[in-house]
């Protein structure tokens, strides 16, 4: 064999043995990987074990458990190499820069395939891509740059090349590993002895290195922000935020919304009176004591393929002051969850931006989450981790001392009543202690400002109750708390909110306090009657004149005579004697002949028709039982004209009595109208009224009200 051919083999085996560890390195750390990503998920399952210790700390050791797991392999590697006796090729002298080779390899392509998972997809199978596609990369590199090397011509680039080359760990890796091996065989040209050089090891070692800590720093980063997947619309958000954060150096009170005249954005919508004062008074900065504005708030979401882009939020300009209880209403999508969510910090504004503290929440989101406990509409629990530890967690999170700890997680307990489901697993938790414990956690720390997204959902009335004396002696009672509420129910709304703004469409429609929104927009009175039970006189009365009507055989045609028969037992007792009252049942043929002789077939009509028109609870109950039994005992059905005879008497005196009064609706024992409100017709007319001829119309009691809120969101949510 010549020293060229001798050199070539060598060359060649020492390619080859380069080529094997880059492969072994490829997939055994693929497989490694898909090994990770399940321990992640089993870890993401028994979350007690990051029981007592921070958010920080888990990933800390999540990650160098990842990275351990990484090096794992290159150790195995490292001691395969020298039992198989591969090392020939790389001599025992550099043992140390080989190490290190490994050592850099391992950091580089666990930073990198866990920070570009990040940035793209955080799906388990992206993470197994970004590593198979570091590794092949590295491969084909490292064929490109052997072909390269062992033609004259391409030589020279290939230097050169390798300069971007060694950007994938992969080729670096590699290429320093057959660089060692050329050096020790004597066949790596310009390079003199030394391991460390540039050509050799140097390069590999200084780009692995660099590449290991810049992804170690930006994965570290995208840890601790919020994670936000790399489209085109996060971009342009984050542009638009560091042109912000360039333009807005001062982050005084009130300076940012002094400077903020020229802000009035150009509406494509009506805007009500209220929030358009509203709107003027925050831009004009003349607010007192408040401590959240909002100024043009605005939420875009891209629509995907084939939809639209989703204007969530319109402009949203409104205050919060100090001791507030802000209900934020609207119907479902009306964009509530994203506000609550931009002002969390959890996502960002499209355009305009909100102020809490003074800080603005695009530029400062750090400074100003500080200030806010979040309760998010889904319950965002560890499945495995107690109450006490859910809120020992958070409460660490939050910065409570460790001296005080314990004091603020008995306090929280109590305060919630959890005490007796400390112990207990979140997932063992009923819906509504689930919703106790995450208000509980957003009240941890007494933050100044606490957003509750529909906090009472899937409590019992007990619970709800329970709740909203917590609620409020939060905001009223210690009178230094602003809180946001959004809740679909008007009873929790009526009981704790100072202000409401009810959203529909992303836009705000109305804000002022319950009882503005109600002499505003609640332009009638709700009444209620109800009238005197039927007396016992009237009843016999009845009875008795159908009774003889009944009897009066000779007015009777055929068919109505043999229906008699069957319903109080045959033709003897009809012509004999007069059965008992009690015993006559009446057909739905009779019903209606009785109909007409009392002079109201329309009546009659709500009993028997099988259209289900309905006639109230009582009504309801003959129209089944005349299906079901085939008949009517005369003492009911009696009992049933009389009170619709009071209804009716009622019912034609309120609808001449208030033009305009509409009937709402009946359950058989109360009628409700709606009444025109307004200069014509004042409480004092309509109760003045009502009074004078209570008795005549029979009245037991009634009762006048203003519109309630849920008629007023309805009016809204009608008008969308
Ligand atoms: N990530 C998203 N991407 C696209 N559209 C979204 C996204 N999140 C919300 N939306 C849309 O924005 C609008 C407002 O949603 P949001 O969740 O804020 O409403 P909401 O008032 O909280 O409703 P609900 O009372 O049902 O909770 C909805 O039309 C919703 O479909």
């Amino acid at each position: 064999m010549t020293k060229s051919q001798h050199l070539q083999r060598r060359d060649l085996d020492a390619f080859s043995a380069a080529v094997v560890v880059n492969i072994a390195f490829s997939f055994i750390p693929a497989s490694f990987a898909v090994a990770i990503v399940k321990e992640r998920e089993v870890k993401a399952k028994h979350q007690q074990l990051i029981s007592g210790v921070s958010i920080l700390s888990y990933w800390a050791s999540t990650y160098i458990w990842d990275f351990i797991s990484f090096l794992f392999p290159s150790s195995f590697a490292i001691i395969l190499f020298y039992i198989f006796g591969l090392d020939q090729f790389i001599g025992r002298g550099s043992f140390w820069p080989t190490i290190l080779m490994f050592l850099e390899y391992g950091l580089s392509i666990a930073s990198s395939t866990y920070c570009l998972t990040f940035f793209f997809s955080e799906h388990a199978m992206a993470q197994n891509v970004v590593l198979l596609v570091h590794f092949f990369t590295g491969l084909i590199l490292m064929v490109i740059s052997f072909i390269m090397g062992l033609i004259q011509t391409t030589a020279s680039a290939n230097s050169f090349l390798k300069n971007f080359f060694r950007l994938s760990p992969g080729f670096c890796f590699a290429d320093g590993l057959a660089s060692l091996a050329l050096l020790r065989q004597g066949m790596k040209e310009g390079s003199g002895d030394r391991v460390l050089d540039w050509n050799v090891t140097g390069a590999s070692i200084c780009y692995m290195g660099a590449e290991g800590i810049f992804y170690f720093l930006l994965t570290l980063g995208l840890e601790l922000l919020p994670p936000h997947k790399l489209t085109p619309v996060t971009l342009i958000e984050c542009w638009k935020r560091i042109k912000k954060l360039f333009r807005r150096t001062s982050s005084s009170y009130l300076e940012p919304l002094l400077e903020s005249s020229s802000e009035n954005v150009a509406l494509d919508f009506d805007e009500d009176i209220d929030v358009r004062t509203e709107r003027n008074r925050v831009l004009s900065g003349s607010t007192d004591n408040a401590i959240i504005y909002l100024r043009n708030l605005r939420k875009v979401y891209p629509g995907g393929k084939h939809l639209g882009t989703k204007i969530a939020v319109h402009s949203l300009t409104f205050s919060v002051q100090e001791g507030e209880c802000f209900g934020f209403l609207g119907t479902n999508g009306a964009g509530k969850t994203t506000t609550l969510s931009m002002l969390s910090g959890e996502e960002y504004p499209s355009d305009g931006t909100a102020f809490i503290f003074g800080k603005d929440i695009s530029s400062n989101p750090k400074a100003t989450r500080r200030h806010i406990g979040y309760c998010p509409q889904f319950d965002a629990l560890l499945e495995f981790l107690t109450v006490q530890e859910h809120l020992e967690l958070y409460a660490r999170i939050k910065g409570v001392p460790e001296y005080r700890l314990e004091d603020v997680v008995m306090e929280k307990l109590v305060e919630f009543d959890l005490l007796k489901h400390a112990n207990k697993p979140s997932f063992s938790l009923s819906g509504g202690n689930k919703r106790k414990l995450s208000v509980a956690i957003a009240m941890i720390g007494d933050p100044p400002i606490v957003i509750l997204d529909e906090p009472s959902t899937g409590m019992d009335p007990i619970a709800k109750r329970f709740m909203w004396e917590v609620i409020s002696r939060l905001s009223t009672r210690q009178g230094k708390t602003a809180v946001i509420l959004t809740t679909h129910s008007m009873n929790e709304a009526q009981a704790l909110c100072t202000r409401i703004g009810i959203m529909v469409e992303g836009q705000l429609r109305c804000i002022g306090s319950p009882q503005h929104l109600k002499t505003r927009f609640g332009n009638h009175l709700e009444l209620e009657v109800k009238p005197t039970e039927v007396s016992p006189g009237d009843l016999e009365n009845l009875c008795q004149i159908i009774q003889e009507r009944l009897f009066d055989v000779h007015s009777h045609p055929r068919s109505l005579l043999s229906d008699l028969e069957v319903c109080i037992g045959g033709t003897d007792s009809i012509a004999s004697e007069n059965p008992s009252v009690a015993e006559i049942s009446l057909s739905e043929e009779m019903i209606v002949i009785i109909g007409r002789w009392l002079g109201n077939e329309e009546r009659i009509r709500t009993l028997v028709s099988s259209t289900g028109v309905s006639d109230g609870v009582f009504g309801e109950q003959l129209s089944e039982q005349l299906v079901r039994d085939g008949g009517i005992p005369l003492p009911i059905f009696s009992e049933w004209w009389l009170a619709k005879e009071k209804f009716s008497i009622i019912d034609s005196f309120v609808l001449s009595s208030f033009p305009g009064a509409t009937f709402q609706g009946s359950n058989g024992l109360s009628i409700k109208y709606q009444l025109p409100y307004g200069e014509d017709l004042s409480l004092a007319d309509v109760f003045g009224h009502l009074e004078r001829n209570r008795y005549l119309l029979g009245m037991a009691e009634y009762s006048i009200s203003q519109s309630t809120l849920e008629t007023i969101f309805n009016h809204f949510a009608a008008n969308s």
